[in-house]
């Protein structure tokens, strides 16, 4: 086992994570060190650390979206899945769940399309097109869209909307500032299923994950 990510508190999160989790996040972590010095990736910078306290931010949300998702095989959108966060973690820690990672810039679907043979991700597919063009494909095929530091809840709603199925959710990881972007949702168009505050270890600031739900309006005249 990695001391890295269990010296960073992963176990904290009560995850029960397996050796071969541990391993796999840490071959993913390295990974994304070596393309983000070549390439660029992300904005990610500095320590060593900072990478790491990213994955853990993304490894986070499991158990709510445990607590959600409890059919055999939800099927996962990622949107703006950047170097594959939080899609990546999950889809390691969750391999009977399937993600499928939108991202409109080719150098970084490049490096999660590498990533996916690395870690033999059989649960991941990575789509290279822009979310609105991806919706159009895939229609109301997903049980749950999520997204990190994608953009704003107004606009990430409405392009999760047409992935959803009837009964699927929209999991928006926020930090404090999720009040103020609420004030910006139509409430007659969305319901908040839950705002659950997220604990990450050796992070100290507010995280949390919204859970929200489209209120659908019935064709039928009364
Ligand atoms: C700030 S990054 C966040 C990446 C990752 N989710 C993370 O937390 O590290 C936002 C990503 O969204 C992608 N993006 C922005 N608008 C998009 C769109 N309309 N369709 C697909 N990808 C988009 C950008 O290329 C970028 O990689």
């Amino acid at each position: 086992m990695s001391e890295g990510l269990l010296a960073l508190g992963i176990e904290d999160l009560g995850l029960k994570l397996s050796a071969t989790n541990i391993a796999d996040l840490e071959l993913f972590l390295q990974e994304m060190g070596r393309w983000n010095r070549v390439h660029n990736l992300t904005a990610i910078e500095g320590e060593k650390d900072s990478i790491r306290l990213h994955l853990i931010d993304s490894i986070a949300v499991l158990p709510v979206l445990r607590q959600f998702l409890t059919g055999p095989s939800p099927k996962i959108a990622d949107l703006g899945s950047g170097g594959g966060l939080p899609a990546i973690p999950i889809a390691i820690v969750q391999p009977e769940w399937q993600l499928i990672l939108i991202e409109a810039i080719r150098k970084k679907t490049a490096f999660l399309q590498h990533v996916r043979g690395k870690l033999k991700l059989k649960n991941i597919e990575v789509l290279c097109e822009r979310v609105e063009d991806a919706a159009v494909h895939q229609p109301a095929q997903f049980d749950a869209v999520i997204s990190r530091a994608f953009t704003n809840l107004a606009r990430f709603l409405d392009l999760s909307l047409p992935f959803l199925k009837p009964d699927g959710l929209v999991f928006a990881m926020k930090a404090k500032r999720a009040d103020d972007e609420m004030k910006d949702v139509s409430m007659k168009e969305w319901r908040l299923v839950a705002d659950e505050p997220l604990h990450i270890p050796n992070l100290a600031v507010e995280r949390r994950l919204l859970v929200l739900a489209p209120v659908r309006k019935s064709t039928l005249t009364p």
